[in-house]
């Protein structure tokens, strides 16, 4: 499912204007479907309010008034700016809304009113004034019901951050394609359920304006998920490496191998130091056991060319050793993880090195606070949401960044960004990164490529999620995973 950031919908709209379709149709389509929005959902409702503002979204605001006025609903406009400055569609809206419209000061709250938010959409530039915060403020206070039309008021499309102050609506309607900040926190918190409109924008203009952001459905790997067939045997459905931690810490890359295998991986062997196979051993039956100490022995390991992915991270402890197996490993299908991923803070460059020139082979899967060890510079700039901050770690560490949070970000080096929206809160429990790592794991231990593998990880442990349900361990992940010839 594809997504347009306001810019790619700002394109869309200028190829749609040139190829000869006409805008202000568009606009009249776009406000038809925000007062259809509004007789459907609040028929009750003793007045609609609108806020329009000084651009476009406003000219779908007169629109929407007018629409509602001539269905019977009472209707009161108030407008930001001076509404004599409107340009284009958004003037000529105007001219064509028969009522009279009040500056936005002069709005005092209405018993039963609704009110259609249509301040600003794709071309919000910069934090909401104190003013409108406050009326804002008074609005959700009251629990007065909003429609946003677009993206409520405050919202960044393109990267779904609050600026300032924002309304939280009831409901958004948006147009032809929905916005990377209606998915992306906390832009989603916004925006109530989200209808997405058809006002006439051809696919083919749309295909062409953008094509980076997608939502992260099975439509994005569904082709590359590994098939079963008669022929399949478990070595052709590949053999997963997963390293544990000393003998007081195998409990994570258990649950990784868990996952690897569930996630189908022919063969899942966990990788010990030897003074924890004892431990290991005594909670393994399908997952097999490698004592593997040092980097002699892994590189020992390693000369078996049937081990096609591996997982390093999950309770492996911080350090040199960590390095130095990833060195190891670098140029072998791998996931990342947690003190994986910790490990290279002092020197994010050393694993960049070993990640340059090739084919992205390697899934990093990072949380907030560890992508900030990795990444600080970008980590801390403000401006950029998660998906950008994605992309350009994935381009830096030419590995895929499966940059993890309620909304899991998926970049890739080459661009491709999915956000993984579908995640129940639930999720969030102890252990539940490391299942995610061994399904990954062995996704690319079965030969699909690192952004499909990783895309498909995040999607399948929210899927899992959700089958499991509320109070779910980690343990419970793996068995809820679906069957792949099931996912449509
Ligand atoms: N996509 C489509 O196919 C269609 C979209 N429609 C609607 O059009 C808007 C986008 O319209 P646009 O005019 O580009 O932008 P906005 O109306 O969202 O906002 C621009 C104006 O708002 C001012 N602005 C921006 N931020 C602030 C702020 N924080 N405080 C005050 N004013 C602000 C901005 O002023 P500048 O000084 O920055 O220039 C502009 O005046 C889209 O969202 C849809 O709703 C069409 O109607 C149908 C086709
Ligand atoms: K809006």
């Amino acid at each position: 499912m594809l997504l347009l950031t306001p810019e790619e919908m700002g394109n869309a709209d200028r190829l749609a204007a040139e190829s000869g379709i006409d805008s202000y149709g568009l606009m009249i389509k776009a406000g038809h479907a925000v007062s259809a929005a509004f007789l459907r959902l609040f028929p009750g409702a003793s007045r609609a309010t609108v806020f329009c503002g000084p651009g476009n979204n406003g000219g779908d605001g007169y629109v929407a008034a007018e629409a509602l006025k001539a269905a019977g609903v009472p209707v009161a406009i108030f407008h930001l700016g001076d509404p004599e400055k409107l340009a284009g569609d958004a003037r000529r809206a105007r001219i064509d809304c028969a009522i009279e419209s009040r500056p936005i000061p002069d709005y005092r709250l209405y018993p039963g009113e609704v009110v259609i938010d249509a301040l600003f959409g794709a071309g919000l530039q910069r934090p909401l004034s104190d003013n409108l915060c406050e009326i804002i403020e008074a609005v959700t206070d009251a629990a007065v019901p909003v429609i946003a039309v677009d993206l409520p008021s405050g919202v960044g499309g393109l990267t779904g951050q609050v600026l300032g102050g924002a309304f939280r609506a009831a409901h958004t309607v948006t147009f032809m394609r929905a916005k990377p900040g209606h998915y992306l926190l906390p832009g989603r918190a916004h925006c109530g359920s989200l209808e997405v409109f058809d006002i006439g924008i051809p696919q083919r203009i749309l295909a062409e304006a953008g094509g980076a952001h997608h939502l992260n459905t099975p439509a994005l790997f569904k082709a590359s998920l590994p098939a079963l067939s008669a022929s399949s045997h478990k070595f052709r459905r590949g053999h997963l490496g997963v390293f544990s931690g000393g003998p007081s810490a195998t409990g994570a890359a258990r649950l990784s191998a868990m996952a690897g295998l569930r996630a189908g991986a022919g063969l899942v062997t966990l990788a010990v130091p030897s003074n924890a196979a004892l431990v290991a051993a005594t909670h393994l039956t399908a997952v097999m056991m490698k004592p593997v100490s040092d980097v002699a022995a892994l590189e020992d390991w390693l000369a078996d060319k049937r081990l096609s992915a591996f997982v390093l991270g999950p309770g492996f402890g911080v350090g040199e050793k960590a390095r130095t197996f990833v060195e190891a490993l670098a140029a072998r299908p791998l996931v990342l993880d947690a003190d994986g991923i910790t490990s290279f803070a002092e020197a994010p460059e050393q694993l960049f090195g070993l990640l340059a020139g090739t084919e992205p082979h390697c899934v990093l899967t990072p949380h907030e606070g560890e992508f900030a060890r990795l990444f600080p510079d970008i980590s801390k700039h403000d401006t950029f949401g998660k998906p950008e901050k994605a992309s350009r770690a994935a381009r830096r560490a030419n590995a895929v960044v499966l940059y993890k949070g309620a909304d899991t970000v998926i970049a890739a080096p080459d661009g491709r960004i999915a956000i993984n929206a579908d995640a129940p809160p639930w999720l969030a429990t102890a252990g539940s990164g490391d299942v995610l790592a061994g399904i990954i794991g062995g996704l690319l231990a079965q030969g699909m490529p690192a952004f499909e593998a990783a895309a498909a990880g995040a999607w399948l442990h929210g899927d899992a999620a959700n089958r499991a349900g509320e109070g779910l361990t980690a343990e419970d992940l793996p068995g809820h995973l679906p069957r792949f010839s099931a996912i449509s």
